[in-house]
């Protein structure tokens, strides 16, 4: 089955919102069409009303790099779904293994963001993703299903269907070390099988899956051409604007 492949970049604590807009004019009348390719920036909160405002009417669509998972409270710091709704994000990076290891992320939050996300109308991109140790202990398939277990659940397979998984094994992020596209895929295909086995197959073929890790636009033509790759999650190669164009252009194919 082909799935519309989804190119995201993750800009973490990087730009002043003068560098985010000027990138977002440089590159938002260039991405692909939206039925062809979905072309999304995840930005610093303080960047995203500028942000939306900038994409709108062109087929950019921006995102917002954590949520929290109440509406409103006593959460000093923190911004919550009903707000990036309010502005008009459309897509929220969840549990980034960051998050996971230096924000005190887990399981149980990145699966209460996801029902927050989408009681918002905001799209979760939820990531996973095992460690060096994980990998080499022969562990990485427990990791993973544990993780995309706890992240789908309770969650309707109407709303599954619209989940997007990035799988960011965390030897490879940053480090210029990427995963095989082999590797890559083997653990992409394992999520969808977890995914099967948590719905059925037809729900499982509809998820679209990235793979995040040193993605640049010299690798990503090979990683999107595995059978179970649909994206990518892109950090440093997303910031600058003929990278991120390369990079949408590629998934064009
Ligand atoms: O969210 C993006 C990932 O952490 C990958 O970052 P990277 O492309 O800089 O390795």
């Amino acid at each position: 089955m082909s799935r519309k492949p989804i190119i995201a970049g993750n800009w973490k604590m990087n730009k002043t919102v003068k560098e985010a807009h000027e990138f977002v004019e440089a590159v938002k009348d260039k991405v692909p069409a939206p039925e062809i390719v979905d072309s999304v920036i995840a930005a610093p909160f303080l960047a995203l009303d500028r942000l939306v405002a900038d994409a709108k009417g062109s087929d950019l669509k921006i995102a917002a790099e954590n949520v929290h998972f109440e509406n409103s409270g006593a959460y000093t710091g923190e911004v919550s779904p009903v707000m990036l709704e309010d502005l008009g994000v459309q897509y929220v990076v969840i549990g980034h293994s960051e998050r996971r290891a230096m924000f005190a992320e887990t399981d149980e939050t990145v699966n209460k963001k996801v029902h927050a996300s989408f009681a918002h109308h905001l799209v979760p991109i939820v990531c996973v993703g095992e460690t060096l140790d994980e990998r080499e202990g022969g562990r990485w398939q427990a990791v993973v299903k544990n993780q995309v277990t706890k992240a789908f659940a309770g969650v309707p397979a109407d709303q599954a269907t619209a989940v997007v998984v990035a799988y960011e094994p965390i030897w490879a992020i940053g480090t210029g070390k990427t995963a095989s596209s082999e590797q890559a895929n083997e653990v992409c295909h394992f999520i969808r099988e977890t995914i099967t086995a948590l719905y059925d197959l037809a729900t499982a073929e509809q998820v679209r899956i990235q793979y995040g890790g040193s993605v640049k636009p010299a690798n990503i033509g090979e990683l999107l051409a595995q059978s179970d790759i649909d994206g990518a999650l892109v950090g440093g190669a997303s910031l600058q604007p003929e990278s991120f164009l390369a990079l949408v252009d590629a998934a064009k194919d």
